[in-house]
């Protein structure tokens, strides 16, 4: 399989990590981005070929993943018109942007039909990432196993039926990895507000979210149960979850959750109106 990636930034960095050697060899992957040290990264790390702007390598591509900033992806677009209206076999494309939606994004391409949405996350870099996608209505059977595919070869995949839904994605899992960051950042100050090294508390921190995240991936039982397993009566853990609740993290978490959602619906709703 060929794929483009139009952007070379973060995301396609995870996404290309994944991929190369695994789905396809690194030199089927075409990386188009303007950063010259992007792209001589890519290419020194995976093989991948490079262009600073959309080149033909595109329009052979089966997949062109648009990786670019919601903000820039209108203009980043433009180039694509000609080569996706010339191609004699209709690729399909891949937006991994916040907010954006199909129906702008197919105005954006003149009117081009086969288009996945998807939210991916970063852990995609070690093959442990989250994909949601939802598929438009122009998009075939084929197609959608490409999208699949891909993003299987780097995790996991959620289809949704309705577009709406892939906001809620992006609260939860597409912004998710820096929740669970900043959490074993916080973590490990109190370590060493505790008299514990900076060193022992990311260790300590690390381990007990890989140690809670596997346990929680690999047991039958509720999420629920597991909490309640270290949480003896009247002991350590009671105090600190009866903190959590007085401090309102839980509801914080939700908000901030529905925060991230609700900023990329803003920023589709800002990025259509643009045109
Ligand atoms: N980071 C994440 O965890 C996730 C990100 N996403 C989505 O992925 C997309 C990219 O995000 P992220 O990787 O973090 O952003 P980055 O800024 O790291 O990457 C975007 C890249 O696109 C380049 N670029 C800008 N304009 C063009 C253009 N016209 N043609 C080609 N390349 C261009 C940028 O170059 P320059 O810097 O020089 O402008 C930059 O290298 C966003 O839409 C985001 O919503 C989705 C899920 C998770
Ligand atoms: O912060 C962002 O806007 C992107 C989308 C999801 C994760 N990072």
């Amino acid at each position: 399989m060929k794929i483009a990636f139009i952007g070379g930034g973060n995301m396609a960095a995870a996404l290309v990590a994944g991929l190369a050697g695994k789905v396809t060899p690194g030199a089927n992957i075409h990386v188009v981005d303007p950063n010259p040290a992007a792209l001589e990264a890519l290419h020194a790390g995976h093989g991948v070929t490079t262009a600073p702007s959309i080149d033909a390598a595109v329009s052979a591509a089966e997949v062109i993943v648009l990786a670019v900033k919601p903000q820039s992806m209108r203009e980043a677009v433009a180039p694509l018109v000609p080569l996706l209206a010339g191609a004699p076999h209709a690729p399909l494309v891949l937006s991994i942007a916040a907010g954006i939606r199909s129906a702008d994004l197919s105005r954006w391409l003149g009117g081009y039909g086969a288009i996945v949405r998807c939210m991916p996350n970063t852990p995609a870099l070690i093959g442990m990432g989250i994909a949601g996608l939802v598929a438009s209505a122009g998009v075939t059977q084929a197609q959608r196993l490409a999208a699949d595919q891909v993003l299987k070869a780097v995790g996991g995949t959620v289809w949704l039926d309705d577009e709406a839904q892939i906001d809620a994605v992006t609260g939860v899992s597409g912004s998710g990895p820096a929740y669970v960051f900043y959490f074993i950042e916080a973590m490990q100050q109190a370590a060493v507000e505790l008299g514990l090294t900076a060193g022992q508390g990311l260790e300590l921190a690390k381990a007990t979210f890989t140690g809670a995240a596997q346990l929680a991936a690999q047991s039958q039982e509720p999420v629920s149960v597991l909490r309640e397993r270290v949480t003896s009566k009247g002991g350590t853990t009671y105090a600190a979850l009866t903190s959590m609740e007085e401090s309102g993290v839980k509801a914080a978490i939700v908000n901030a959750v529905k925060a991230a959602a609700a900023r990329g619906k803003e920023l589709g709703e800002q990025m259509g109106r643009d045109g």
